[in-house]
């Protein structure tokens, strides 16, 4: 039988030079009736081209997380920092890939995918070079005219990855972007976002409530507890088989199910 590598669930230091640390960083939600304390004391280092899962309770604060790598949140407490330089808004370096694509439905798919180029006053010329580019390398060449209205769920998914794509972000951070599509085409669109941040040697941090994906794609599963939310553990994700399995082949591998079965007990204490 495979066995797998022990976690004790302690952080290690990273191998590469960190891309995002947090530190002690807490993050409450202030309204008119109450004080929502989210996130508390989350203290972590994401190297260079790492893929990072955060799996935890629903409303633990892990789109919190997210939103505070991406500047569109400031912590409470504490720092968050990419390349060693403070967040303080958001930035191009840092894209977004949602749970719906958001695509503008009235502009066709090369129309989405320079709209970001547009309202950043770039260069629309390099701006759609790129785009044509990435829809051709990206298997949707021959869709750059069609509207959103006439592609299929998973299609529309890969227009909005490529549009992230198009403004060469560094780290790219998914919340549950596979969660509203069906089984087939989620585990289809799974190899291909996996491919494709791999090949770009993207930084990437996916929020799931689905562990199999989370530890299919990730080199790291880091399990949050619930609110106020910390890391309550990190599983380092290793396969004997290679480090460059897709994560279709690491579903196969002899160490998955021990993982799996790993982190869901953790999941189930809470
Ligand atoms: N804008 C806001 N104002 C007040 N409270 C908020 C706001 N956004 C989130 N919260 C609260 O903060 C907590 C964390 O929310 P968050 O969306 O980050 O959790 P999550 O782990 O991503 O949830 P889920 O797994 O259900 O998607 C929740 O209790 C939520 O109700």
């Amino acid at each position: 039988m495979a066995r797998i590598e022990p976690s004790d669930g302690i952080d290690r230091p990273l191998s590469a030079p960190a891309h995002i640390v947090m530190e002690g960083v807490g993050l409450s939600y202030f309204t008119l009736q109450q004080e929502t304390e989210a996130l508390r004391d989350v203290c972590f280092e994401i190297a260079r081209g790492e893929f990072i899962s955060i799996v935890g309770p629903s409303g633990c604060g892990k789109s919190t997380l997210l939103s505070l790598i991406s500047g569109m949140l400031t912590p409470t407490q504490g720092s968050v920092r990419i390349d060693g330089e403070e967040v303080s808004g958001t930035s191009s370096k840092v894209g977004y890939m949602l749970q719906h694509d958001h695509l503008f439905e009235w502009r066709d798919v090369l129309g989405n995918l320079t709209v970001g180029a547009e309202i950043r006053r770039m260069d629309r010329k390099k701006a759609r070079a790129k785009a044509e580019t990435l829809l051709e390398r990206y298997g949707l060449g021959g869709f750059a005219g069609y509207l959103p209205s006439q592609l299929s769920g998973g299609m529309k998914q890969r227009v909005a990855l490529i549009r992230t794509l198009v403004a060469e972000p560094d780290i790219l951070l998914l919340d549950e972007p596979f969660s509203a599509l069906d089984y087939q085409t989620r585990l289809t669109l799974q190899e291909e976002v996996f491919r494709i941040i791999k090949d770009q040697g993207t930084t990437a941090v996916l929020v799931t409530h689905d562990l199999s994906e989370a530890i299919s794609m990730a080199d790291r599963v880091m399990v949050m507890s619930s609110r106020p939310s910390t890391i309550r553990s990190v599983h380092p994700i290793t396969f004997e088989e290679g480090s460059h399995l897709s994560p279709w082949d690491r579903r196969q591998a002899g160490r998955y199910n021990g993982y799996f079965n790993a982190i869901w007990k953790e999941l189930e204490q809470r």
